[in-house]
């Protein structure tokens, strides 16, 4: 059975305890994350459907199986996963199924070191959808809808990920039999990386620079054929392979790939953008910034997913942190559970706000992002810059914060968050794996600061402003003089706005002092590209916390829910105020006599949130099979699960090892 809740298992007495002392009913929570009661009971019968199923169960922890290993029985519950994910669609599911089972916290349950099918959803489709012309979709979608197909995207190449112009894979356009030659020149032009690549998918959209009429065009996307769809086996001129262990995501089969000579027919150049005719003439894309559109749909993913994982380890570290009692707060008293300790609550509880705020801040991006994919259906690419921009700098913070949340969970759990049973260490490696693909975050950054410094040149020529940089209006018209301070969210929030936009015109300011004593604008930039990342985060920040703040003000939810949102939403407000002081103190209201009533404020939040600290994680709701941890089950038997766990090391099957005899006794044996 999914629920846990309902097996008939003796809780822990203190978690047991912990409930009890709830000020709101954890289920409204969950009703709230999922939508409506009726949702959570769809995402209950979806749980059930997949993790009750024993051939998606682990025999072995995969942790103790090869690499090979691993990916071979990745393949295979990857195939029943979708051969079910199939099933529940064709009986009228919606795609939620797919979010759920890919990227989402039952996907991750399952294939726990990575899916090799995910880029066939999260890339190839999307891609085929975003960049192919009505009549390419039609030929591809049922294929690859229906998995007679299955696709990857192929761009990064060993020697370029970030600089995409960089890259080195050729595709040339011969007339006279209207196709397209792939080659691979250089050894650095091997595509490198690409999820499922290696030895699942037969199909990949390969990123290639387009050569016509004796010009090069630039990049484009086509459709190229990797494997036979009988025999599976790699096409004439095709070299592919796998890229081997990595920190984590260990069963997404990432490959390389080289071509020599490989010709594909002009068709299979996405050309719903720019456009090769049968003579070869190019004809361009209406907008560079047309081809974002899939990539700024994964990013609105990643903070999805950001926020389930944290929610996950969240979880994990608070339900081990009221079961575990350690050391004396005072001598003779017995050992308290660790949560009472001020510093864990300090670990613990930003990260559990953290959840909220990603959350939040990944539903406003998804909204604006549908918005703005149906302007530009109309042709109206007014809002794309500032999607881009906001999709890059949210993308950044998020994994970010995230990664650094997750691996604060784990530390908060001693050295039983070091076990792989705890789950942690899995979650991290899928977690910090985002903080590179889809955009290396350094580099989401100073994509988003350069979208800020022409928002600061407009502010400054009184120009109309975007809503999401409309407070760079204040900084100019120099109503952004000291203003008197409370410890409110209303302050805090203009505190935020201020210190993003005193950065943003420092940035302004030291590029054009730079260039006007002579400097290169190029080198002006690199020159000041540590302080136009560090606005772009600001920039981040100051939108997460305003739609945080704002998200929880505008629910209609119980007034005990609404607290201890409310809590949290002015915790995470707080945490980071305090995190960049600095920052604060030099471009916003807040004054040095400010700091220690903010932390007095932070401290106060900490003990408001602690009674409900684990009723918050119940409501997330996420079943012992997906959190599949030790540490963090339902019931809080957190030292006989250790003990199951370490049952099923494969070492602990014999009494003693056959490396005694061969190495171990010679050794003791040999009198050194
Ligand atoms: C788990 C995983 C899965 C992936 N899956 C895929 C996939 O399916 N398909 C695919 O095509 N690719 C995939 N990638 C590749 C990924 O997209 C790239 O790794 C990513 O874009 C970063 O590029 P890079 O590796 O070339 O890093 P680099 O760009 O070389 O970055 C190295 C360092 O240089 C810095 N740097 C680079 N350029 C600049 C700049 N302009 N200004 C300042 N600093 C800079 C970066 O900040 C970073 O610190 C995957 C990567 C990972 C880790």
């Amino acid at each position: 059975m999914v629920l846990n809740k309902t097996e008939n298992v003796k809780c822990n007495e203190d978690i047991e305890r912990e409930r009890k002392k709830c000020s709101f009913d954890p289920l409204e929570l969950t009703h709230l994350l999922d939508g409506s009661p009726e949702k959570t009971r769809e995402r209950k019968e979806r749980e059930h459907y997949f993790l009750s199923d024993p051939e998606l169960r682990d025999t072995i922890p995969q942790d103790y199986l090869s690499h090979k290993e691993k990916y071979e029985e990745a393949v295979r519950k990857a195939c029943i996963l979708f051969r079910k994910v199939t099933q529940l669609r064709d009986k009228g599911g919606d795609l939620e199924i797919f979010r759920q089972t890919l990227s989402g916290m039952l996907g991750s349950a399952i294939l726990k070191d990575g899916n090799p099918f995910t880029l066939h959803y999260v890339m190839f489709l999307p891609t085929i959808v975003g960049q192919g012309t009505v009549e390419q979709q039609a030929e591809w979608m049922g294929k690859a809808w229906n998995c007679d197909i299955i696709g990857t995207y192929a761009q990064t190449e060993l020697g370029h990920g970030t600089f995409i112009r960089g890259l080195e894979t050729t595709a040339h356009y011969d007339p006279r039999t209207q196709e397209f030659i792939l080659n691979s020149p250089t050894l650095t032009s091997y595509k490198w990386w690409p999820g499922g690549l290696g030895q699942t998918a037969n199909y990949a959209v390969v990123v290639a620079q387009l050569h016509t009429k004796g010009v090069c065009h630039g990049i484009n996307p086509f459709i190229v054929q990797l494997r036979d769809e009988e025999t599976h086996k790699p096409l004439p001129g095709i070299k592919i392979g796998e890229i081997g262990t990595k920190l984590g995501m260990n069963a997404t089969n990432n490959g390389y790939l080289g071509f020599e000579n490989v010709r594909i027919p002009r068709e299979h150049m996405l050309m719903k953008n720019a456009q090769v005719l049968e003579d070869g003439t190019y004809v361009k894309s209406p907008s560079d910034k047309l081809t974002y559109g899939t990539m700024m749909f994964v990013r609105v993913i990643i903070l999805q997913d950001m926020a389930g994982y944290l929610s996950k380890a969240s979880t994990i570290a608070i339900r081990y942190s009221a079961v575990r009692r350690q050391s004396e707060l005072k001598p003779g008293e017995p050992e308290p559970q660790i949560m009472d300790y001020l510093t864990q609550q300090y670990k613990l509880f930003p990260n559990l706000a953290a959840c909220f705020a990603l959350r939040f801040n990944a539903i406003w991006l998804w909204n604006m992002y549908n918005n703005v994919t149906a302007e530009l259906e109309d042709g109206d690419l007014d809002r794309l810059p500032e999607l881009h921009a906001l999709s890059c700098c949210l993308k950044a913070v998020c994994t970010a914060d995230a990664a650094q949340g997750v691996e604060i969970c784990r530390l908060s759990c001693g050295g039983h968050g070091y076990m792989t049973c705890s789950s942690m260490p899995s979650i991290y490696g899928l977690v910090t794996a985002a903080c590179t693909y889809e955009g290396e975050n350094t580099v989401m950054l100073l994509q988003t600061a350069r979208y800020l410094m022409k928002a600061w040149q407009q502010a400054v020529g009184g120009m109309a402003m975007t809503p999401t940089v409309a407070y760079l209006k204040l900084a100019v018209s120099g109503n952004n003089n000291p203003q008197y301070w409370e410890n409110s969210t209303v302050c805090i929030i203009r505190a935020y706005q201020q210190v993003a936009a005193g950065k943003i015109k420092m940035c302004a300011e030291n590029m054009d002092r730079r260039i006007r004593g002579g400097i290169s604008p190029e080198d002006a930039w690199n020159m000041t590209s540590i302080e136009l990342a560090q606005c772009a985060e600001a920039h981040a920040r100051a939108i997460i916390v305003d739609k945080f703040v704002e998200s929880v003000v505008e629910l209609n939810v119980s007034s005990a829910l609404k607290t201890v949102l409310r809590q949290l939403s002015e915790l995470y407000a707080v945490y980071w105020l305090l995190q960049k002081s600095g920052d604060f103190l030099m471009y916003s209201d807040v004054s040095a006599r400010d700091i220690p009533s903010l932390q007095n404020w932070l401290e106060v939040l900490l003990s408001q949130i602690r009674p409900n600290a684990v009723g918050v994680v119940d409501g997330f709701d996420i079943c012992d099979e997906i959190l599949s941890s030790a540490l963090g089950s339902y019931d809080g038997r957190v030292y006989e699960r250790l003990f199951e766990e370490v049952s099923k090391s494969p070492l602990n099957k014999q009494s003693v090892n056959v490396s005694f005899q061969k190495y171990l006794k010679p050794f003791l044996k040999a009198s050194l």
